[in-house]
């Protein structure tokens, strides 16, 4: 059988006896592909310590096995919390005021992934495919082809992909093009994403376009092409409908009374639009004022990436946020805002989704955002309810249904949630089905079969050089 190994910077091991970890997007995703294949799972154990050792620690779950790393205090600081997420990070969110690029950030990240490329070569077969995961790995397949390896390498890009213009802002940014190329297969979450990628490519690498996605860049053939991640739909569906069961969602609709529910689930990150959406909220108390004590709203925001001084600054600025509009419009009997920063697991954000007249997604910029995607299947199919969702989340090319709206915009946020509350159930029908039907035949399997299926080609076919008609395209 052939191997897939699978790179990220985060690895969900499973414990013992098969139980999963509690899992983000990426890691859900991931298990998905190793459905059709056995393999090898690589990449940060998730532990800090002054001296790791060289080789990766090995742990075997059925017909995957693990390899983790763990990162010294000057790899976390340059590697993860410097370069990928003080540089990368905002870039590719389009947030150029808050980039804050290092030069030795950037040499901690090109030392990380040399060391992690180091290791995964022991640990490759010569017929496996690799498919490496997100920005933190943009180097790894060009530190691997100078290693000689030559397996089919993947690459899936799970946030947005910008503007050449933007993109072009970082110092490092023609070392990361011209690395990127040496991929066989980019994957990013749009078509808009992979029209700034290709194009940047052809300008400023003079990459030759040789049609149906594929590049040549400086003699390498690549292929760029959108693969918008799903989600595990049938598990989802599953926690929403056993949800009732759980007490944390019983006690939450128990104390709801007849209140209508506004529920936004984000990590504490800038690019989600957390204080945004909460002044949209008190715009929309503020000219509903009949509106206020009959509507709640739960904003559930784990903490992230704690180390990073742009996070630091926006816990203190949600916090405000939330006190000011809980003082201002709130009385003893009801508090408009209920924000958390715990993480809840899946049967309780499903329950509480199913629970929520109106979801409310509305990041400035996301490469897809699955939060959207599980609310919409969470819903009953008898009385759903609405999707508010930000035009600039990937999300919003597979779900046009949804109120979309500009989340810049607190007042046409506020109009989108007065909407949302008045809308009639024949409406929210109508809007609903088609997301439903299409998130069904569009999930993470979907996702993981044509990414994978392509890859594949790429043991063969793919790599033979152009004909001189498409090199003169
Ligand atoms: O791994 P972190 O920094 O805690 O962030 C959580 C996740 O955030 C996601 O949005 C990234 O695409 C993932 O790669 C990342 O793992």
């Amino acid at each position: 059988m052939a191997r897939l190994v699978i790179v990220s910077n985060r690895v969900a091991v499973p414990e013992e006896g098969g139980k999963a970890v509690a899992a983000g997007g990426l890691a859900v995703a991931v298990k998905e592909a190793f459905s059709s294949y056995e393999g090898l799972w690589f990449g940060w154990s998730g532990t800090v310590t002054e001296n790791p050792a060289e080789e990766p620690t090995l742990i075997d779950r059925g017909r995957v096995q693990y390899a983790v790393v763990d990162l010294s205090p000057q790899d976390h600081k340059e590697y993860y919390a410097g370069f990928a997420n003080r540089a990368l990070w905002p870039i590719m969110h389009y947030r150029l005021g808050l980039g804050a690029f290092s030069r030795s950030d950037y040499s901690g990240y090109s030392r990380v992934n040399r060391t992690f490329a180091r290791a995964l070569a022991k640990l490759v077969e010569p017929d496996d495919i690799i498919w490496v995961h997100d920005y933190h790995l943009l180097p790894l397949a060009s530190e691997l082809r100078g290693l000689g390896l030559a397996n089919p390498i993947g690459y899936f890009h799970h946030i947005p992909w910008p503007a050449a213009d933007v993109f072009n802002s970082l110092p490092a940014s023609g070392d990361l093009l011209r690395a990127i190329a040496d991929y066989d297969l980019i994957g990013l979450q749009t078509d808009p994403d992979v029209q700034n990628l290709s194009r940047n490519l052809i300008d400023t690498m003079r990459a030759i376009p040789l049609g149906g996605g594929s590049l040549m860049v400086d003699g390498r053939r690549t292929r760029i092409r959108s693969f918008p991640i799903g989600i595990d739909v049938d598990g989802f569906r599953e926690a929403a409908d056993k949800a009732g069961s759980n007490k944390v969602v019983r006690e939450t609709i128990a104390g709801l009374r007849t209140r209508k529910l506004l529920i936004g689930v984000d990590r504490l990150d800038y690019s989600k639009g957390v204080p945004e959406r909460m002044e949209a909220v008190s715009s929309f108390f503020a000219s509903n004022p009949d509106q206020r004590g009959n509507v709640t709203y739960i904003q559930i925001t784990p903490k992230s990436r704690s180390e990073v001084p742009e996070y630091e600054q926006l816990a203190r600025e949600v916090n405000e946020t939330v006190g000011e509009i809980n003082g201002s419009l709130g009385d003893p009997a009801w508090t408009p805002i209920q924000y958390v920063t715990k993480a809840y697991p899946r049967p309780v954000l499903a329950g509480l989704y199913r629970a929520a007249r109106v979801g409310l997604v509305t990041p400035m910029r996301d490469g897809m955002n699955l939060v959207a995607k599980e609310y919409v299947v969470a819903q009953s199919e008898e009385d759903p309810g609405v999707l508010v969702l930000s035009k600039f989340a990937g999300a919003a090319r597979q779900l046009p249904e949804a109120l979309l709206v500009n989340p810049y915009d607190r007042f046409e946020v506020a109009e989108a949630i007065r909407t949302a509350l008045y809308m009639s159930r024949g409406e929210r029908l109508e809007r609903w089905k088609p997301m439903a039907e299409r998130m069904t035949r569009e999930d993470v399997d979907w996702w993981a079969r044509n990414f994978l299926t392509e890859l594949e080609h790429f043991r063969t076919v793919e790599r033979e050089p152009p004909t001189a008609a498409q090199a003169a395209e």
